[in-house]
């Protein structure tokens, strides 16, 4: 073990890696300073996705389960793995919350509302759990299911759509019960920026069948201008011309996202305006929403991580991330624990918020820069966390050359970084959380459209040493989990107990 050197754990969101392709947007960028990195310092691949982080074998990474990870030091069970335990056990057919809801509905007479993601990206939810939902609420006779829709284009391929909303008329028809009654994008559905005037759109769509009306659920396709992210909030009528969808008191709300982060906002919108009215929610995975809303499968525990071990030791940590990755560098990373660290300070970095991030791909990046090279001036603070969310957020665009400019951008925040752990004797310890930006085109076999989402590559671990330090390179397969167990290492600490992963460097 080292004898404790202060340094500088510097997350690039979205920093997988591949060989260079037309696909891959890092590669095609002009990034001399990493290069010069990943040719010089002592460097791996770490496994960022499927089971070696606690995702379903061949599953995408994320930002919830990357930070996670990198945060505790071992694979933590996530919530699509737990909820498609319930269902490939057959459990949920006996879910008992589940249950006492269904039996309500059909002995009431009340309508079951199916809110969430339809698609198979598998980072906020997998159509499949809709699927197996509807089946249950069959047997169970309830007597009327509704489906609000939310489109994607953002962890699948933009333009699917179609496809998406076909398999769930599939599942709806499968099941003989249920109808499409809203179909909405992700853009407004899945806002987390804090914007409410779009939540509220979906809301009154849910709520008072306000929106655009449309005769069948494919047409609500044709009124985006934005692709399937900013599918406007629409409402499928009846033969009556009223909409099919709005919630009546005591229905069942049931949100069928796994993943919480963007599906909170909605949650406790919906949660509020229908107070009073008898409606029962639940979702499918534990919620950090302000309502207490009964989950079907509760979350397991990603605590005993790094942020126990720092505060144990009394060391001094400062987080820092745009506002985009704020929690993942603060709440996810300490293991989904809201608590207040008295060791622990947080900067979340505000700034222009581009509606549209090709325009700035740069976007608050020189604040975020900035933030650290202060926090790296301090002696009280012998570990800075930073999270640089550009090659992530940018990538999601799916625009290729945007996204080379936000990797050109975060190879000049990274020499910045260096250069003030040089100064100040740190170590700046670089890695990704997931792959994203490598790989900006689907395979080719499907066509080779633009792909904004994420991968299941591996990601770059890299070490720059504090001047003098002297470090070996890593040896053997590294995964996430390696990065607290490395942290500590270099801190001159020992990983904690629970720690599965091992020191790299
Ligand atoms: O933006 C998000 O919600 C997801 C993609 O859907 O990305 P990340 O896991 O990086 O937050
Ligand atoms: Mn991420
Ligand atoms: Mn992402």
């Amino acid at each position: 073990m080292n004898a404790g050197t202060p340094g500088i754990l510097l997350v690039l969101d979205g920093w997988g890696h591949a060989g260079p392709s037309e696909a891959n947007a890092l590669t095609a960028a002009a990034t001399p300073y990493l290069d010069g990195l990943l040719a010089d310092c002592p460097a791996v691949l770490a496994e960022a996705s499927g089971t070696a982080v606690g995702l379903l074998p061949g599953t995408v990474g994320n930002s919830e389960i990357g930070h996670m990870v990198i945060g505790a030091g071992r694979p933590v069970p996530y919530d699509s793995v737990l909820v498609q335990e319930e269902i490939s056990s057959g459990r949920m057919r006996s879910n008992a919350t589940l249950v006492e809801v269904l039996n309500r509905l059909s002995a009431a007479g009340g309508t079951l509302h199916l809110v969430g993601l339809c698609s198979d990206g598998m980072i906020h939810a997998d159509v499949q759990h809709l699927r197996e939902l509807l089946r249950i609420a069959a047997r169970f006779s309830v007597p009327a299911v509704r489906v609000h829709a939310i489109t994607d284009g953002r962890d699948v391929a933009d333009h699917t759509a179609a496809a998406y909303l076909g398999l769930v008329e599939g599942f709806v028809a499968e099941a003989g019960v249920g109808q499409v009654a809203t179909v909405v994008g992700r853009g407004y559905a899945l806002d987390k920026s804090g914007d409410l005037e779009l939540t509220e759109k979906v809301s009154l769509a849910l709520v008072d069948g306000k929106g655009e009306a449309i005769g069948e659920p494919q047409e609500a396709l044709e009124l985006t201008r934005r692709g399937d992210e900013w599918v406007p909030p629409c409402v499928v009528t009846g033969a009556d011309g009223r909409p099919l969808g709005p919630v009546r008191d005591g229905d069942a709300v049931l949100f069928t996202n796994f993943r919480s982060d963007r599906i909170q906002q909605l949650a406790d919108d919906l949660y509020r305006r229908l107070a009073g009215r008898g409606v029962t929610f639940l979702s499918l995975a534990q919620y950090d929403t302000e309502a207490a809303i009964p989950p079907l499968v509760h979350r397991s525990d990603a605590g005993g991580g790094l942020a126990a071990e720092l505060a144990a030791h009394g060391v001094r940590s400062v987080r820092i991330a745009e506002a985009e990755k704020f929690e993942h560098v603060t709440y996810y990373l300490n293991g989904r624990d809201a608590a207040v660290v008295p060791v622990e300070e947080h900067v979340r970095v505000t700034g222009d918020v581009a509606p549209d991030y090709t325009a700035r791909p740069e976007m608050n990046l020189d604040r975020v820069t900035e933030a650290v090279v202060s926090a790296a001036g301090r002696d009280d603070v012998p570990l800075v966390v930073a999270n640089l969310a550009n090659i992530d957020v940018v990538g999601h665009t799916g625009h290729f050359d945007a996204t080379r400019r936000a990797a050109e951008h975060t190879d000049r925040a990274v020499e910045a970084v260096c250069h003030a752990a040089r100064a100040t004797g740190r170590w700046v310890l670089l890695v990704g959380d997931h792959g994203n930006a490598e790989k900006m085109l689907t395979d080719a076999s499907a066509g080779a459209r633009p792909y904004g989402g994420h991968t299941t590559n591996p990601v770059p671990a890299v070490l720059v040493p504090a001047p003098g330090q002297q470090v070996a390179a890593p040896a053997g397969p590294a995964t996430l989990a390696d990065i607290a167990p490395s942290v500590l290492a270099l801190l001159g600490l020992a990983p904690a107990p629970r720690m599965t992963g091992r020191p790299l460097w």
